[in-house]
């Protein structure tokens, strides 16, 4: 029986830390961005002033009097933390909170010309229209006759390393594109993966998906790979309810990346139809609950969402962020095993993720020896290495 491991949880107030700089560099980059990429009036602009200046120097401020999502933030612990500095509460809380100002800022939620209008859809809609995209779309040509079994594992890594094309991240690391991918895994249990989706299964796979673009695209090509081989009956892709940490899929994201897929030339086409049909006669959903831009561990899942993920096959999730919720946002020992900080999850998960922050779980000690010698820690945080984790 795993026993239940803890460990500090991640501030945003050490000097010199990588949440640190998070907190008090990226944020103030992705206000420019923002304000950059729209004709925002004086308004707009006055109200990103007073986020940048609360979000570096302030404490946590209640959600105003009309907010619809009022009674969820009391929920998820906003009390607690109102008055008190974004850089010595959780992390992960802050880092959610500021997505959820941002957005009021700028707008979003209220009456008005700038309802509904997503703030970092300029960006997402260029890296999804850019020339490296049609390129690993017609990379899939040179699938088309490989065995299914290779075909699968090829966009299984398609869909671990598309976790690369984080816009967020790229924001405070311009030379995150340019670095080179880490050969081999810090841990690969795909074996146990594939154990869990043989080809002749008729479950249902959940797939909480990270950032739109060129993630989202190989996480769908591997959902239609799935489907078509009869590996699953049903898929559930999970994406955000509004526009978060820059790049996360919202549904539009998911509409303008079968788009994408459906108009592009060759085998990439089929893989679009396929999804098309399956979205329409319902062997493909999409799922976008509030909880999935909650600042909380997966730990505390709401009960609709547990019972739902307790029926599948299996339930991969994508990405740094999802990752840090799944095993919880603390500094681990690196050899905690994954299994332990994965016991709360309501069925069987897999963890695909480049890594992008401190956490770590379910290293070897050779691994994670070896990874010292030769990085420090930077091999934590720089994106340039990926694991599978799977917890049956
Ligand atoms: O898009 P991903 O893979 O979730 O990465 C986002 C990561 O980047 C960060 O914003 C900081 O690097 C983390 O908050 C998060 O873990």
């Amino acid at each position: 029986m795993p026993h239940t491991p803890t460990a500090p949880v991640i501030l945003g107030n050490e000097p010199g830390s990588f949440p640190r700089g998070v907190l008090a560099e990226r944020h103030p980059a992705i206000i420019r961005q923002v304000r950059e990429a729209f004709p925002y009036g004086p308004d707009r602009h006055g109200a990103l002033d007073a986020l940048l200046a609360n979000c570096t120097k302030g404490t946590i401020e209640p959600l105003p009097a009309d907010a619809h999502d009022r009674d969820l933030w009391a929920e998820w612990g906003l009390a607690e933390y109102t008055g008190r500095s974004w850089y010595d509460i959780p992390w992960l809380w802050s880092e959610s909170w500021f997505y959820r100002r941002l957005l009021d800022a700028v707008g979003y939620f209220t009456p008005g010309p700038w309802q509904g209008i997503d703030p970092f859809r300029p960006f997402k809609l260029a890296e999804l229209d850019a020339p490296e995209t049609d390129a690993e779309l017609a990379a899939l040509d040179d699938l088309t006759d490989l065995p299914a079994a290779d075909r699968a594992r090829a966009l299984l890594h398609g869909s671990l390393w598309g976790n690369r094309a984080d816009l967020g991240f790229r924001l405070s690391d311009a030379s995150a594109d340019s670095k080179e991918a880490a050969p081999g895994l810090v841990a690969d249990d795909s074996d146990t993966l594939w154990s869990l989706l043989p080809p002749a299964g008729a479950g249902t796979l959940h797939l909480v998906a990270d950032n739109a673009g060129r993630e989202l695209v190989p996480d769908l090509l591997l959902v239609a790979h799935l489907l078509d081989h009869g590996h699953v009956e049903r898929a559930v892709l999970h994406v955000k309810p509004y526009p978060y940490y820059v790049s996360d899929a919202t549904t539009a994201d998911v509409v303008d990346a079968l788009r994408r897929l459906v108009s592009a030339p060759g085998a990439a086409a089929s893989y679009g139809r396929t999804l098309w049909s399956a979205a329409t006669d319902g062997r493909l959903t999409i799922r976008a609950h509030p909880f999935a831009a909650a600042p909380l561990p997966f730990a505390h899942l709401p009960t609709d969402l547990r019972a739902e993920l307790a029926t599948a096959t299996l339930t991969i999730v994508k990405g740094d962020l999802n990752y840090r919720r799944l095993v919880g946002d603390r500094l681990w020992p690196p050899t905690t095993p994954f299994a332990d900080v994965t016991a709360h999850f309501p069925g069987p998960v897999a963890a695909l993720r480049t890594l992008k922050s401190d956490v770590i779980t379910g290293l070897d000690t050779e691994t994670e020896a070896a990874l010292v010698a030769a990085e420090g820690q930077r091999w934590r945080t720089g994106g340039t290495h990926a694991l599978i984790q799977v917890r049956p």
